[in-house]
């Protein structure tokens, strides 16, 4: 039987990060009976172990639950939650596009936080009715009136009517459920129309291939039906259509309205383009639904293994992984201090850490990072542009015409003491000071332009730590700017270290370059010999340390001890090299490339 649009409600949970989204999620699955208790665990939606563990979402997550409503009515509720963190925004927007509604979490103790605002933003740009939901009342410290007040003053929402809940006790769960039912608005689609439908995530199964989420908009698609993606021109037949509850379920179609997931056989995750409008493959539509921003990476970092035969490991699992993230680009990269390994462009650090935590943990690799950097555009002399993802392709200073560089329009929220704190740390890092308001009296907004290689170094920890913790931020990308930028290098007994250098501001040089060697001789470890660390401007010194020789060999203390104790000691030592590189004749240790990203403000 075809599914009554009439008792379908669409919509996503969104909020910043830490909100508690995905505990709010759980107890929607558990009253409405989708997960039975028995089965319930903590953030069934967060799939991945590093969701789990950390506690994050990453990825978006769709799921049908059914609802019998007071009116005594079966309601079929698509809900998607949504990640909070403003690396995966893209993924939020996309999951927008295929509702109807958005509930909006707000802790009752932390209010309206950058991320709160950025989500509702893109909620009201969609057109999507908002249910506003003051979360954590269960919490002694929480002050849900202060709360409704930030909501309507900072966001204009209106929030008389918020929904009062708990994910934790569940307290305001069924209210939520009721609110869906009336205030969100049913999806309206013509069932005789041809076939369109929007592909708004898609994954890689290994035994079945592509599979796309979609949310079909008219029309209807079942098993058999042979469908056309409209962007990528690719023909296919539908071998399963069905909704995540949250495994996988077939249903015999997917009619106008309902989202679920899409079974083609492809093999190819490029052919499923997110984004991409579906429709009959004979007497389809002609017009594409909106599509969305493709995705760009903002952050590059190299990735090494650390046992030369780890490289041809390492690219099947960049392959496999890019299969289900389409934000996740590499490409080959030799260093003459570190080999062959790739340039991998990243949506920002947490997605750097996540996905090389990844390939540690699911591919058993034992990989070196060098410091993130960003996409800098080099004009050479006579007009041509290069796009430098590595500063060691960094061409001549002679060459160079000019250089521009990302620059973010940054977005702080901060109670009002801290202006000056915020101020001081922001202009430090060369950001320009655009604009401030009051949201409410206990919530200024800032808004300023800032180059992104100033945030990703350690920005964010000392935005917190100066803040006492109450900054949030969100930000997006404003265009390319130019700037005065040269390329450090750093030496290591006299010889240039390519995977070590760096790109910064001219009037930063001086400083970063003696920070970045007091730094480095701390974390160098003492060799037979002594190690000069230099830092240096094409061939002029800026700053230099020592680190001295080791005294005493490690295996002496067993001078005449007994042959396991010197095993085990060895073996200890082993353990330790795990992540050092010998460069040149100088074991180098990850923390030395990350050092670049800690800066004294
Ligand atoms: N006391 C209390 N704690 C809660 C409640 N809801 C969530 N938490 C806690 O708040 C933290 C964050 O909750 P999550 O559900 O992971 O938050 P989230 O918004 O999904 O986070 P991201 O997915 O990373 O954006 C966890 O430690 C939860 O246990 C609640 O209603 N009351």
């Amino acid at each position: 039987m075809t599914q009554d649009p009439k008792y379908i409600r669409n919509f996503s949970i969104i909020a910043h990060i830490d909100h508690g989204k995905s505990t709010l999620s759980d107890r929607i699955l558990e009253l409405t009976g989708t997960v039975s208790s028995r089965d319930m665990k903590e953030q069934v939606l967060d799939s991945m172990d590093i969701e789990r563990e950390r506690g994050i979402t990453i990825k978006s997550q769709a799921v049908r639950v059914d609802y019998r409503a007071d009116d005594g009515e079966l309601y079929q509720f698509n809900l998607i939650d949504t990640p909070g963190h403003v690396d995966f925004t893209y993924e939020v927007s996309r999951s927008l596009a295929a509702c109807e509604g958005a509930v909006l979490v707000v802790d009752a103790t932390q209010g309206v936080e950058a991320q709160t605002v950025a989500n509702a933003m893109m909620a009201m740009n969609a057109d999507l009715e908002i249910i506003p939901l003051i979360n954590k009342i269960d919490l002694p410290a929480a002050e849900p009136e202060r709360v409704k007040q930030e909501i309507e003053d900072g966001l204009a929402i209106p929030a008389d009517d918020a929904v009062l809940a708990s994910g934790k006790t569940g307290a305001g769960v069924h209210d939520l459920l009721e609110a869906v039912v009336y205030d969100i608005p049913a999806p309206e689609g013509d069932p005789s129309a041809p076939l369109r439908a929007l592909i708004f995530d898609s994954y890689f199964d290994a035994y079945r291939g592509v599979v796309a989420l979609v949310r079909v908009v008219d029309g209807s698609m079942k098993k058999g039906d042979r469908i056309h993606m409209m962007a990528t021109g690719i023909d296919a037949l539908v071998e399963e259509v069905g909704a995540r509850r949250p495994a996988e379920t077939p249903m015999p179609e997917l009619s106008v309205g309902e989202v679920g997931y899409l079974v083609t056989g492809l093999k190819d995750v490029s052919h499923v383009k997110v984004g991409d409008t579906i429709t009959n493959a004979a007497g389809g539509v002609s017009e594409p639904l909106p599509g969305y921003r493709e995705v760009k990476p903002m952050v590059f970092t190299g990735l090494f293994p650390i046992e030369g035969d780890q490289y041809e490991p390492l690219k099947e699992a960049l392959e496999k992984l890019s299969l289900n993230d389409p934000a996740l680009i590499w490409e080959p990269e030799k260093s003459h201090a570190l080999g062959f390994g790739f340039r991998v462009g990243f949506l920002g650090l947490l997605h750097m850490e996540v996905i090389k935590e990844r390939l540690e943990r699911e591919f058993g690799l034992d990989l070196l990072a060098t410091a993130p950097s960003v996409e800098y555009h080099v004009y050479r002399q006579g007009g041509e542009m290069i796009s430098l993802h590595s500063p060691q392709e960094m061409p001549d200073p002679g060459e160079i015409e000019r250089i521009e560089e990302p620059y973010l329009k940054a977005k702080i929220l901060i109670p009002p003491d801290y202006v000056g704190a915020v101020m001081d740390l922001t202009v430090a890092r060369r950001g320009t000071f655009v604009t401030m308001n009051y949201l409410s009296t206990t919530t200024v907004e800032m808004l300023w332009e800032i180059p992104l290689s100033e945030l990703i170094m350690d920005y964010f920890d000392k935005l917190k730590s100066n803040t006492k913790g109450y900054a949030s931020l969100d930000y997006e990308f404003d265009g390319y700017k130019p700037s005065k930028l040269v390329k450090l290098d750093i030496l290591l007994s006299g010889k240039p270290i390519d995977a070590l250098s760096f790109i910064v501001h001219r009037d930063k040089a001086y400083d970063r370059g003696r920070i970045l060697t007091e730094r480095l001789k701390e974390i160098i470890p003492r060799q037979m010999f002594e190690v000069p660390i230099q830092a240096a401007i094409g061939g002029r010194v800026l700053a230099r340390e020592t680190v001295k020789a080791k005294r005493k060999d490690v295996l002496a203390k067993c001078y005449g001890g007994d042959i396991s104790r010197k095993r085990k000691l060895l073996e200890k030592q082993k353990a330790g090299k795990k992540r050092m590189k010998n460069i040149g004749n100088v074991e180098v240790p990850q923390e030395a490339f990350m050092a670049i990203l800690k800066v004294d403000d």
